[in-house]
């Protein structure tokens, strides 16, 4: 039992020989990876080589078709559709490329979403660090549309956090931001694993991007092929370029 706590201690999310088939292709192929908790891991490989799949069944948006995958101690696979949409809500954070905001709510609203569809409420100490992190305390009452893509996606990446997940899921966060303002977005998922001790899994094809990561995996035909430590956006490029 003792050991069984200090392991889901230990790791964030753990996948286990992870195969997700779709027909006759097999989009990923006995995956087994721990993630530590408190890590910042990104996920490279080439176009089609299963890094979306890969994100959605470590996440819970969908089911492998064998493996196991667990948050923390929790094997998700057992859980019912109902309980694997409240594990999503209340333990995982979700960042995507097109932001995903609600038109029609302003920012506040928008980053309280997880908590109102939760039925709690924000702890407004966390919910001011939350917004003071990423800089839009004098943006809470306007609408997406009267942001700039950076500004949306740090109202996005508030709205992942407002919940404190265990492990947020960044996926192309910084495809559609110039290179600067992708650079603010990374130092925010940098600091959520360096100030408040969360796990970041982040998708990316951008060797400058994965270099704000503690390590780098690249997929390929749907398995892990290597781990990259400590990378730089040259080493990251360098084995890229030889994938
Ligand atoms: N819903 C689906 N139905 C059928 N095949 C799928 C489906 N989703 C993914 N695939 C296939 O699984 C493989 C992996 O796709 P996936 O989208 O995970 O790759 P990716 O690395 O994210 O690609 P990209 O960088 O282009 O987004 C591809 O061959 C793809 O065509």
């Amino acid at each position: 039992m003792t050991m069984l706590t200090a392991e889901a201690t230990t790791y964030a999310v753990r996948l286990e020989s992870v195969t997700k088939t779709y027909g006759p292709v097999t989009a990923l192929d006995g995956v087994t990876w721990p993630f530590p908790r408190g890590g910042f891991t990104a996920v490279m490989g080439p176009s089609g080589s299963g890094k979306s799949t890969f994100l959605h069944c470590a996440s819970g948006l969908d089911r492998p078709t064998s493996g196991t995958v667990r948050i923390g101690e929790t094997d998700i696979g057992r859980l019912s559709e109902a309980k694997r949409t409240r594990l999503r809500r209340e333990r995982i954070g979700f960042v995507f490329q097109s932001f995903n905001l609600v038109p029609s709510m302003d920012v506040e609203q928008n980053i309280t979403l997880p908590l109102q569809l939760g039925g709690t409420r924000a702890d407004p100490a966390w919910l001011d660090e939350v917004v003071r992190r990423v800089g839009l305390g004098d943006r809470l009452g306007h609408r997406p549309s009267e942001l700039s893509g950076g500004q949306q996606q740090r109202a996005a990446l508030a709205r992942a956090l407002v919940t404190r997940p265990e492990v947020v899921f960044a996926d192309e966060p910084t495809g559609a931001l110039d290179p600067r303002t992708a650079r603010e977005v990374l130092r925010l998922l940098r600091e959520t694993v360096d100030e408040t001790g969360q796990t970041v899994v982040l998708v990316t094809h951008d060797p400058a991007a994965a270099a704000w990561a503690d390590s780098v995996l690249f997929l390929d035909r749907g398995r892990i092929v290597e781990e990259l430590a400590s990378p730089s956006a040259a080493s990251v490029a360098a084995r890229w370029e030889s994938l």
